[in-house]
């Protein structure tokens, strides 16, 4: 099937072998028309505006790492109010080397200024998260998100991904997303030991479970919009994984959480990284933290960037919530599963929203009450 590429210029000379049939808009190259593909429209009722900014702790990683015991007992108590609400918090003191956060997120911004060609060599190909992607629209042709992503998985080198997809000249980009990488699973271990703390299931519990995890590093690109009230940068949705270490740039806003009843923004702070809880990780408390509703908005005069560090177990190990968190009064909310299932199940079986994880805890009831 012959495949349009949604381009400001008809005559620009780009391939017509777009993945899977669909008509492919790149964001980018739409950001200085009048009106928006109707792909891109969204349904009203998830396009409510923000009536709130949301109160979300600032955990001084510095504190719980080096402080007295109460010092970092008032730290997981900060925390653990924060995700049996809406899951979300800020981390401080965070020890993330400030070059790598910003030359992280210039890259991002070199990358998705590129040419077309540029972007499509890397173009993600179906079933990997790995690689570019134009508004996800290879894989849907509605309620397109107002976004370009360029994913990286850690189930391989970044560096060689990129020289062998873009050619040599972009191994040195590769290099500067493995160290933000490695500096986010570092981090992302801390974390764990908090989140161990806050639960009293043991602070090398978690931080064991994850020793070994999978993430994937996602750089998203949300160019200004024409007619921003009628899409979204990133759908309504709670993540699936773990947990998500988010890089927000630190003079435009675009984050916000569904709770209270309500829309409210998550404001960019400087020096802090934004945490939520994920599907994976409520499922894993037995639904005692809760992995959110958000999603990010855009706006018609600037352009914003964000870096996503999404922290999945290890495919194949198996996924319970700690006995002592199952009480003697309630009943375990999930059967037994694995990242591999709930994400095959995130990509196969339907589009990823706010009641994914509500049909997958379903779909796991059943097919265990059938065995
Ligand atoms: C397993 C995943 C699917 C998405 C990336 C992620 O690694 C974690 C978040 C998921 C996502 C961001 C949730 C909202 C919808 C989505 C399609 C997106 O807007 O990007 C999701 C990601 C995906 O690429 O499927
Ligand atoms: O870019 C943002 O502010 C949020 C992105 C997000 O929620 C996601 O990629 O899962
Ligand atoms: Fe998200």
């Amino acid at each position: 099937m012959a495949t349009s590429f949604m381009s400001t210029s008809k005559s620009q000379n780009i391939s017509e072998d777009a993945p899977h049939g669909n008509t492919i808009f790149i964001p980018t190259m739409l950001a200085n028309k009048q009106t928006i593909p109707e792909q891109f429209f969204w349904p009203k009722s998830e396009t409510v505006p923000a009536t709130g900014i949301l109160d979300a702790p600032k955990i001084d990683l510095q504190v719980v790492l080096t402080g007295d015991a109460s010092s970092v007992k008032a730290q997981a108590n900060a925390l653990r109010a924060a995700c049996e609400t809406h899951g979300f918090f800020l981390v401080v003191n965070h020890g993330v080397d400030t070059q790598i956060l910003n030359e992280a997120l210039a890259l991002s911004e070199q990358f998705f200024i590129m040419p077309l060609e540029t972007k499509l060599k890397a173009m993600q190909k179906k079933n990997s998260m790995w690689g570019y992607s134009g508004a996800h629209s290879e894989r849907f042709s509605a309620n397109l998100p107002w976004k370009e992503c360029l994913s990286f998985t850690s189930d391989g080198s970044i560096v060689e991904h990129l020289g062998s997809s873009l050619g040599k000249e972009f191994e040195p980009m590769g290099v500067v997303y493995e160290k933000y990488s490695g500096a986010m699973k570092n981090l992302t271990l801390s974390i764990m030991e908090l989140l161990g703390l806050s639960l009293d299931t043991g602070k090398d519990y978690y931080r064991d479970f994850f020793q070994d995890c999978e993430y994937i590093t996602r750089c998203n690109y949300y160019p200004r919009c024409p007619q921003p009230e009628l899409t979204q940068g990133t759908g309504p949705h709670a993540d699936p994984v773990a947990l998500t270490i988010l890089h927000q740039e630190e003079d435009e806003e675009g984050l916000e959480v569904f709770t209270g009843g309500k829309w409210q923004s998550v404001p960019p702070v400087p020096g802090a990284l934004v945490v939520n809880i994920g599907d994976t990780f409520m499922a894993m408390t037995n639904d005692i933290y809760k992995s959110c509703v958000h999603r990010a908005v855009v706006n018609r005069h600037s352009n914003r960037r964000s870096i996503a560090f999404f922290v999945c177990p290890q495919r194949n190990k198996v996924i319970r919530a700690h006995d002592s968190l199952v009480g003697p009064d309630s009943k375990r909310l999930y059967s037994d599963f694995t990242w591999s299932q709930l994400e095959e199940f995130t990509q196969e079986c339907r589009r990823y929203d706010d009641q994914t994880i509500k049909y997958f805890a379903e779909r796991l009831l059943e097919s265990s009450s059938s065995e």
